[in-house]
């Protein structure tokens, strides 16, 4: 069977390559280094959570590789601005927003038209595989970044981890099984994505989450990621002591986002 995880992170690595050639890691890391002011994204989470409130992570996604386009018509700062807002009483903590071309459709500049048109933080949802995306990540305006388990050795991902810290970027650590769990919990961060679809086969389960929470230590934020679609999962996950969600298609197939939001979370 062809792996689609390790054809992702060979084209990463074209992309990258050629992203150099264009800007070389040097002047990628001093524009990094030239930016001011992250937003604080664990801040934003945690603020939800204190507040007896769900925190959710409100997904930016055109289109993924097992369900095709998600949304025609695809305006970032529309999506963004309803996130933020929600109903007025609900709304997201913070954007993930996918940039990946190849696999999501998505692009560099949705981050950022997604950012300048709220006050969030916002993740930027890619395969990282080098610190030249981490360099990239600060100099496009993320506040966060997605280290996924699966595509790093632990000195790769210890490594990057470092360097978003240095730049004041959050790290989101995603994990889909206990042996990547235990690698990811070799890291600083608190910010422990487990993501209930396997991304190699794109079977979603939501036991996946309720099944590995027992092993995740009580100083971590567990976040659970893809397939929460109806109130019904959401409690679920709360009922197990699960407070933080990322989610994508079911607010990209609503015509408005921010009150699917609403509906899924108020
Ligand atoms: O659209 P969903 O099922 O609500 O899922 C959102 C998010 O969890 C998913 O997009 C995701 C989680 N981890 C990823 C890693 C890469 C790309 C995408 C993802």
């Amino acid at each position: 069977m062809e792996d689609i995880l390790e054809k992702i992170v060979a084209v990463k690595r074209q992309e990258i390559a050629a992203a150099q050639r264009r800007m070389p890691v040097a002047a990628m890391r001093a524009d990094a280094e030239s930016r001011v002011l992250t937003r604080d994204f664990e801040a934003a989470l945690r603020r939800k959570i204190a507040a007896g409130q769900s925190a959710v992570i409100a997904e930016v996604k055109k289109a993924s590789p097992s369900k095709g386009v998600l949304r025609e018509e695809f305006i970032p700062a529309d999506i963004a601005q309803s996130y933020a807002l929600g109903d007025g009483k609900t709304s997201a903590a913070c954007l993930s927003v996918l940039t990946d071309r190849q696999f999501f459709q998505g692009q560099v500049d949705y981050l950022k038209q997604a950012r300048a048109s709220c006050d969030l933080p916002v993740l930027r949802k890619d395969f990282m595989v080098d610190p030249y995306q981490v360099y990239e990540s600060r100099s496009m305006g993320a506040d966060c970044i997605l280290l996924i388990v699966a595509c790093l050795d632990d000195a790769r991902m210890a490594e990057m981890e470092a360097i978003a810290r240095s730049l004041d970027m959050a790290v989101l650590v995603e994990v889909h099984d206990r042996a990547e769990l235990q690698r990811a919990l070799k890291l600083k961060t608190p910010l422990i994505g487990i993501n209930n679809r396997n991304l190699r086969t794109f079977d979603v389960s939501l036991d996946t989450t309720l099944g590995m929470l027992g092993d995740v230590p009580a100083d971590r934020l567990v976040i659970t990621e893809s397939g929460i679609t109806t109130p019904e999962d959401v409690k679920k996950m709360r009922d197990a002591g699960v407070h933080a969600f990322l989610v994508g298609e079911a607010f990209m197939r609503a015509e408005e986002p921010g009150d699917a939001l609403a509906a899924l979370f108020g």
